[in-house]
C-alpha cells in the first residue's frame, strides 16, 4: 500500500474529480458517509456527537458528518470555529446544507467564548485541520486543541484524517496537535502514522476507502510503502517439488558468546524454520554441546577460545569463495578486541550480501571505517539506539528516516530500522513499513529470531529487498500469531520461532499447499 504525501493526496482528489464523473463536494459526502457510518456502528445509542471544524475541507467534512448523524436520528452539533472568514467552498456548501436542515445545529465558536458545556455520553470530533494543515496552531485555535486534549481522559476523541496541527509528511514532535483516541483517514496511510513520535496523538488509526481513482493510485510513485498482504505474496515462492536441500541454501551463523548462547540457538532455530537448506553454527567451545543439543538440524563449528569466537574468518576459504551462500553474524557475539579483529578479516574475505545484528553492528559503529568493508547489499538490523550509534542522532523520527533511506543509497545497504512499523530502506532509495508484529515483541531474543529468519530467506534465494520485506512480515506474524495462542506479556522469542510455520502457511493460502492430499 502506497503511502501518499499531502500534496499527491490533493492531486489524488484532483485527478479523481477530473477524471470520474464525481464533483468535490459528492468526494466530500462519501468521505463524510464512510465516517458517518465508523461512528454509528461503534457508538449508537446514548452519544451525542460533537464536532469541532475549521473553515477549510476538513471542517467541510465535519459539518457533513454533523447533518448525516443528525438524520440517523442522533444528537450532533457543529462548533464552527471563528478564526477567519475565509471558507473553502465546500464548506460554504456545508455549513447551507445543515443550515437549511437545522439552524441550531451550528454554533459558532469565537475567541473569547467559553468551551460548551458538554453531557456525560459526548463523543468530540476533530474536524479542525486536515491534509491542508501548513503551520503551527496558535491563538484561539492552540487554545481550543488545548482544552480538547484536556478531556482526552473523559471523553473519546475522533479525529477526521490527521489529528488536527499534525503534519501529514513531516515531524510535528515539538508541536501541538489534537491527541485523539481514534482517526478516521481517507484511502491511504499518511507517513505521519507510522512515526513513533506520533503513538500517542493518532491513537488507533481506521483508513476509510472514500474511492479516489485506482489509476492515479497505481501509477504514482511513492517514496513511502507500507508492506500488504498482496506485496507478501507476490514475494513469497513456494518450494519446487523436484529440489533437494542444496537448493536452498547454506548459512553461516556465527552467533553467541559465554552467558549469551542463547541468542545463537534462537537465530539458529529461527533460521532452519525460515527454510534454509544447511545450517552450520559458528559457536565457542562452549557452545557446542548446547547448539548440537537444541539445534540438531544443524552443524556446529567450534573456535578454539572457549568464551568468544575470535578465528571465525578462518571459516571462510581466504577467497571468500565457498559452500556458504550466506553470512549472519551479531547475536550474542559479543564485542572483544579480537571478535572485532576476526570480523575484519571476515569483512576482507567474504564479499557476499551477510546479515549483519546486534554485536556486530556494535563492533561497526565502535570502528566505523569497518562499514566501508560491508559488502554491497548486506543487511544490517540495527534498533533505534544502534542506528544512532552507525550513523549519527536524529532530531525527530522523519529526520531519522531519511538518514535511513541516505545511508542505505550511498553504501548500497539494506537497512531494517526496528520499531512498531519497521522500516526498510535499500540502494534505491525507497522506504517499506513492515506492519505485522506486537508489543509482545518488545522482549529479549526477538532481534535474534529476525536475524535468523533473514538468513535463513536470503539463502534461499530471494533478493535481498524481498528477503527484508518478506522476513520483518514473517517474524512479526510469527509474533503475532504466538500472542494470540497466548498473550503479548507472555510470548518469548522461541514463541516467535515456534509460529514461523504457521505464518508460513498463512502467507502462502491453502490453495498452494502442496500435497496430495488436497485432491483426495
Ligand atoms: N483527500 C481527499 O481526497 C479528500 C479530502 N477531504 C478533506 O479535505 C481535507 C483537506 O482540506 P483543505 O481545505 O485542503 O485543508 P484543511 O481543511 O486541512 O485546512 C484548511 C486551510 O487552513 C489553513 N491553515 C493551515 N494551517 C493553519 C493554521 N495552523 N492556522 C490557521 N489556518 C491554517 C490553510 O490555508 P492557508 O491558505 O492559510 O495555508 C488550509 O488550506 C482533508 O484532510 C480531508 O479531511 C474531502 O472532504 C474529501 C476528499
Ligand atoms: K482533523
Amino acid at each position: 500500500m502506497k503511502i501518499f504525501s499531502a500534496a499527491q493526496v490533493r492531486e489524488a482528489d484532483a485527478y479523481t474529480i477530473e477524471h470520474l464523473p464525481i464533483t468535490s463536494l459528492q468526494l466530500m459526502e462519501k468521505a463524510a458517509i464512510q465516517c458517518t457510518q465508523w461512528l454509528e456502528t461503534r457508538y449508537s445509542q446514548g452519544y451525542s456527537f460533537h464536532i469541532f471544524c475549521g473553515a477549510g475541507n476538513n471542517g467541510g467534512d465535519g459539518l457533513a458528518i454533523t447533518r448525516l448523524l443528525r438524520q440517523l436520528g442522533y444528537e450532533a452539533t457543529a462548533y464552527l470555529l471563528q478564526y477567519t472568514d475565509q471558507f473553502s467552498t465546500d464548506n460554504r456548501a456545508n455549513q447551507a446544507a445543515l443550515h437549511s436542515q437545522e439552524t441550531a445545529a451550528i454554533i459558532t465558536l469565537q475567541p473569547g467564548d467559553k468551551f460548551p458545556a458538554l453531557p456525560e455520553h459526548a463523543i468530540l470530533v476533530d474536524a479542525i485541520f486536515g491534509t491542508g494543515m501548513s503551520r503551527p496552531l496558535l491563538g484561539f485555535l492552540a487554545e481550543t486543541v488545548q482544552q480538547l486534549n484536556a478531556l482526552k481522559d473523559r471523553y473519546t476523541i475522533v479525529s477526521i484524517d490527521l489529528p488536527s496541527g499534525m503534519l501529514a509528511d513531516e515531524s510535528t514532535k515539538d508541536l501541538l496537535s489534537v491527541q485523539a483516541h481514534h482517526t478516521l483517514s481517507f484511502e491511504v496511510y499518511k507517513l505521519a502514522f507510522l512515526l513513533p513520535e506520533n503513538a500517542s496523538r493518532t491513537g488507533e488509526v481506521h483508513i476509510l476507502p472514500i474511492g479516489l481513482h485506482k489509476d492515479y493510485i497505481t501509477q504514482t510513485p511513492t517514496r513511502y510503502e507500507l508492506a500488504d498482504t498482496a506485496l507478501i505474496q507476490s514475494i513469497y515462492k513456494p518450494r519446487q517439488p523436484f529440489s533437494h536441500k542444496g537448493t536452498y541454501g547454506h548459512v553461516l551463523l556465527i552467533a553467541g558468546s559465554y552467558g549469551k548462547l542463547g541468542a545463537a540457538v534462537l537465530s539458529a532455530q529461527a533460521c532452519l524454520h525460515a527454510g534454509v537448506g544447511l545450517l552450520t553454527v559458528y559457536v565457542p567451545e562452549a557452545g557446542y554441546n548446547i547448539i548440537q543439543l537444541a539445534a540438531p538440524a544443524a552443524m556446529c563449528l567450534v573456535d578454539d577460545n572457549p568464551q568468544q569466537s575470535v578465528q571465525f574468518h578462518e571459516a571462510v576459504t581466504a577467497d571468500g569463495a565457498g559452500k556458504y551462500k550466506t553470512i549472519a553474524i551479531g547475536p550474542g557475539l559479543g564485542t572483544s578486541g579480537d571478535t572485532a579483529r576476526a570480523f575484519k578479516k571476515l569483512l576482507q574475505r567474504y564479499r557476499s550480501p551477510m546479515v549483519i545484528d546486534a554485536d556486530a553492528l556494535n563492533i561497526l559503529a565502535a570502528e566505523k571505517q569497518l562499514l566501508d568493508l560491508v559488502p554491497p547489499h548486506s543487511l544490517l538490523t540495527p534498533h533505534p539506539k544502534e542506528f544512532e550509534r552507525l550513523f549519527g542522532p536524529s532530531a525527530n523520527d522523519v529526520e531519522r528516516l531519511e538518514k535511513l533511506a541516505a545511508a542505505a543509497r550511498e553504501r548500497q545497504l539494506y537497512i531494517l530500522l526496528k520499531g512498531r512499523y519497521t522500516a526498510i530502506a535499500g540502494p534505491d532509495g525507497a522506504v517499506y513499513f513492515n506492519a505485522t508484529g506486537n508489543a509482545g515483541m518488545a522482549t529479549g531474543g526477538s532481534g535474534d529470531v529476525l536475524t535468523g529468519i533473514l538468513a535463513g530467506i536470503l539463502a534461499q534465494g530471494y533478493a535481498p529487498k524481498d528477503a527484508m520485506v518478506l522476513g520483518a512480515w514473517l517474524h512479526g506474524l510469527a509474533g503475532d500469531l504466538g500472542a494470540a495462542a497466548s498473550s503479548q506479556e507472555a510470548l518469548l522469542a522461541s514463541d516467535m520461532v515456534q509460529y514461523i510455520g504457521k505464518a508460513y502457511q498463512e502467507i502462502a493460502g491453502y490453495a498452494t499447499l502442496q500435497h496430495p492430499s488436497k485432491n483426495l
